[in-house]
């Protein structure tokens, strides 16, 4: 309210962020809105960085090349906490250095209760026009509606080619995250926050375990500062267990 106006808040921002947490705002970090610059130019671009952009050929192609390399082995469809299955937390955790990036919470198999999340469902369609909305993504703050956005895919890579007679659109929902969903947003109420300090005090025990990403930290990272935290870690813990192991 102070950042913008009652008027603007009632607009923009209150009926979407009751889409998109179901909390209470005052129950909610300050940061989820003040992530949001309020500038007074006509620069309508989202945030403040230079560079704004995503990986040319997108991020699954990104992550395959990465771990395209002989020392890499990926392994999917493999539950950590199966303990019918070799790689798992009881057989590996203290025998070799472990990255986690699922949830804390599960890690600790919910010890100390369940920290709160949100996750996402998406409806994608094809629309038989050109170009639906003119934009990449289209925020529908109002609470008649019951998505909080629309994606509009070809609109993120305007130099490639597409179809000038169809175009894919997804439907972003928001709801709590059960157990078995993937969980996309730390809810971060103080309830969390209080319960998340115990989880920190538990991680600690843990050799050699180091937690990343949202899920592992518990953090509403944006992108680039996942990446950037996740090079860091390589930068001040990793490196030196790997120091004189043979690449
Ligand atoms: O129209 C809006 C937009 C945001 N919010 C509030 O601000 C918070 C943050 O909104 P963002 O759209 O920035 O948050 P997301 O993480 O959902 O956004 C994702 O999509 C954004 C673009 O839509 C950016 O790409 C961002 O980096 C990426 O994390 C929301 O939860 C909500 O509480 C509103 O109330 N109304």
């Amino acid at each position: 309210m102070n950042l913008i106006g009652r008027p603007l808040y009632e607009a923009f921002i209150r009926e979407y962020t009751a889409k998109q947490w179901q909390t209470d705002p005052k129950e909610l970090p300050a940061s989820i809105i003040s992530r949001l610059p309020v500038r007074y130019t006509y620069d309508n671009r989202y945030f403040n960085d230079t560079y704004e952009g995503l990986p040319v050929d997108g991020y699954t192609a990104w992550l395959e090349r990465m771990a395209d390399h002989p020392n890499i082995t990926v392994q999917l469809d493999t539950d950590f906490f199966d303990a019918s299955q070799p790689i798992n937390k009881q057989a590996v955790v203290g025998q070799v250095p472990v990255v986690y990036t699922g949830p804390v919470d599960r890690y600790f198999d919910y010890a100390e209760g369940e920290l709160s999340w949100r996750t996402l469902d998406f409806e994608q369609e094809v629309l038989p026009v050109g170009d639906f909305q003119g934009t990449s993504v289209m925020n529908y703050p109002d609470a008649g509606v019951p998505y909080t956005r629309i994606h509009e895919f070809r609109h993120f890579h305007p130099e490639r080619d597409y179809p000038n007679d169809k175009t894919v659109i997804m439907r972003e929902f928001s709801r709590f995250a059960e157990r078995s969903d993937e969980p996309y947003y730390p809810v971060n109420t103080a309830a969390d926050r209080e319960r998340l300090l115990t989880y920190r005090g538990l991680t600690e025990g843990e050799p050699e375990v180091f937690f990343g990403g949202r899920l592992g930290t518990y953090q509403y990272l944006d992108m680039h500062m996942a990446i950037g935290a996740a090079l860091s870690t390589v930068d001040n813990k990793l490196d030196a267990l790997f120091a004189g192991v043979d690449a």
